[in-house]
């Protein structure tokens, strides 16, 4: 069993540590920091296990979700569990920093700092280990060749932490390749049990995760406590199946690759009843190969073998049907008693009283405080693209600038939290209201006032021209994403925060840009959708409009740290709070 003294499991202070030397270009410190982090996580998660096994004995690990007195009660089983062993927990404050570790993204930073203290190989090792947990990233593997070529290193560096069943799956793939046809099915199977094993171990930890924030757990009414539960672990789960996706710029899925493998090994092996039941298996899961289509029809009426679906996979389905279920069940949970839905499709959603008039006053305040001209929108000089008309006076505040002048002691930390919290709901709403089974994160946070200039004219139609946010609109009514397009922009959001007198109407458009939504903004209002939706802002021609326009982003090596943020905002109310006790002594 493993003993850690309690400090050590703090991986979210480590993870702080590092970030501080890395600060003060002490790299191979913060290079040891983050890894030292990234360990203990996983520790955490592998304690975490041993204990819902122990918590739950009986019962199906990855049974259902649980009535509420029966989760509470394990869930304290698990807590207390894990403390013994570990001491208290480590309270995760976004499920988004859970989701860096859980993909192993800190050695984005480890790479960064052996590349500035010059460890070749641990760059070189760190790279490999962020690539086989991202192997969509693109960025790094580019990267990844040109450090073999710099460092002119023949052998390929291992990545640290390669799962099980991705060294089976490699091993498989060898043997197949060197026609070794026995070896090739032990490893594929192997590679199978694995897989399998370590999708429902990431399942579990999914049900009872002891260490979320204590307002997540101790929920206050009966029905919002079982839609917080379903949904946090019906989310959490569909990153399970993300999460085990480890081959790069592919689309079939993971398990399904083994079983072409493992068919096909099994075939020239002469075990033609296995190779037809896992060519069958493998259209259970992906639809579109027509080789393993036509292999399925040649051993059901060739071979007179029709295939019989493996009992494995057929176990892997019913989880994942499980898991889809659950998001819809907490669905159906829901109840949006307080919310006026305005607008709901895929791609587009409007919706009342997301905010209090308390809140929006409070913003406004913020606003006319420390907002800047012209703040935020430096790189749209050009006048086609221009947010606001001449007509107009136009301010804005990004909330890092907020965070920095709050550093500086110039504003309320009150205020800017209050920012902070009010675009993190509006993200988690938007998660919720489109269903999304990936992240946001945030690319660009502005607090922007448009206004009348009293005793001119607005004759211009629009403030903001009709446009998309990641894209450039075509004569052809087209949308080119390409730079300078902000292309990583993948969802916008807009929260009002008070009606301007006359005009302001934000508006959504088709691809002929007729109108197809058009809303008066009043406090409170969001509004969300697809950053390709062509939308824009007719012209405020009377008065004042505030708003927090939110640009949003699947890929997290785009994402602003929200967690650096919020501790900056902490440490600035410490440091209120010492002076005030100065001031009292
Ligand atoms: O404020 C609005 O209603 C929309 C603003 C907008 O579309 C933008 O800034 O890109
Ligand atoms: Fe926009």
């Amino acid at each position: 069993e493993p003993h850690v003294g309690t400090k050590d499991v703090d991986f979210l202070r480590l993870r702080t540590q590092g970030f501080e030397a890395y600060a003060e270009n002490r790299y191979s410190e913060a290079a040891g920091l983050f890894t030292k982090a990234i360990d203990n996580f996983w520790l955490r998660r592998m304690v975490n296990t041993m204990c819902i096994e122990q918590c739950v004995k009986d019962r199906s690990l990855v049974d259902e979700v649980q009535t509420i007195s029966v989760y509470l009660s394990t869930s304290t089983c698990v807590e207390n569990c894990c403390q013994g062993k570990l001491g208290p927990a480590v309270l995760i404050p976004d499920p988004h920093i859970e989701l860096i570790f859980r993909k192993n993204q800190y050695y984005d930073v480890i790479q960064a700092c052996w590349h500035y203290s010059r460890n070749h190989t641990g760059n070189i090792e760190a790279a490999e280990t962020f690539f086989l947990y991202n192997p969509d990233n693109v960025g790094m593997f580019n990267r990844l060749q040109d450090l073999y070529k710099m460092f002119q290193v023949e052998n390929r560096v291992p990545p640290r932490r390669e799962p099980h069943y991705h060294t089976q799956y490699r091993r498989g793939v060898e043997a197949y390749q060197k026609e070794q046809w026995g070896p090739c099915v032990y490893y594929l199977d192997s590679a199978i049990e694995n897989f399998m094993r370590n999708t429902n171990l990431c399942r579990v930890q999914c049900t009872y995760q002891y260490d979320k924030t204590p307002s997540e757990h101790k929920v206050s009414t009966f029905v919002s406590a079982a839609v917080e539960i379903v949904e946090s672990t019906g989310r959490c789960r569909a990153q399970c199946y993300e999460d085990m996706e480890l081959r790069p710029f592919t689309s079939s899925p993971y398990l399904a690759s083994i079983l072409e493998y493992l068919q096909y090994c099994q075939y020239s092996l002469g075990s033609f009843q296995e190779a037809s039941d896992t060519s069958l298996s493998y259209t259970l899961l992906h639809k579109r190969n027509p080789t393993i289509n036509e292999n399925v029809e040649v051993f059901s009426t060739q071979y007179g073998l029709p295939g019989n679906p493996r009992q494995d996979i057929l176990d892997f389905l019913n989880n994942y049907k499980i898991d889809t279920a659950l998001l819809e069940k907490s669905d159906s949970l829901q109840q949006d008693s307080e919310e006026e839905v305005l607008f709901s499709t895929a791609t587009s959603y409007g919706a009342r009283r997301f905010l209090s008039d308390k809140e929006c006053k409070s913003l406004i305040y913020l606003a006319k405080e420390i907002s800047v001209e012209n703040d935020g929108y430096e790189t749209h000089k050009d006048k086609d693209y221009s947010p606001y008309n001449v007509n107009e006076k136009f301010r804005g505040i990004v909330l890092s600038k907020a965070i920095e002048l709050l550093e500086e002691g110039d504003i309320e930390a009150e205020e800017v939290q209050l920012y902070l919290s009010v675009v993190q709901a509006a993200k988690a709403h938007l998660e919720k209201k489109f269903k999304l089974l990936k992240p946001l994160y945030f690319d660009y946070i502005h607090l922007v006032h448009r206004s009348a200039i009293e005793g001119v004219e607005n004759t211009s139609e629009f403030s903001h021209p009709i446009h998309a946010d990641n894209c450039y609109i075509q004569p052809d009514g087209s949308c080119s994403k390409t730079p300078p397009a902000f292309t990583q922009r993948d969802w916008s959001a807009i929260v009002y925060l008070n009606s301007p007198e006359e005009g302001g109407e934000f508006v959504i458009t088709d691809r002929t840009l007729t109108v197809t939504e058009s809303l008066s903004p009043s406090c409170g209002d969001i509004v969300g959708f697809t950053a390709d939706t062509y939308h824009g802002v007719k012209a405020v021609k009377k008065g004042d409009r505030y708003a927090i326009a939110l640009w949003f982003t699947h890929d997290i090596s785009k994402a602003q740290d929200m967690f650096l943020l919020q501790r900056k905002i902490e440490q600035a109310k410490d440091k209120t709070e010492v002076h005030l006790t100065k001031e009292e002594l």
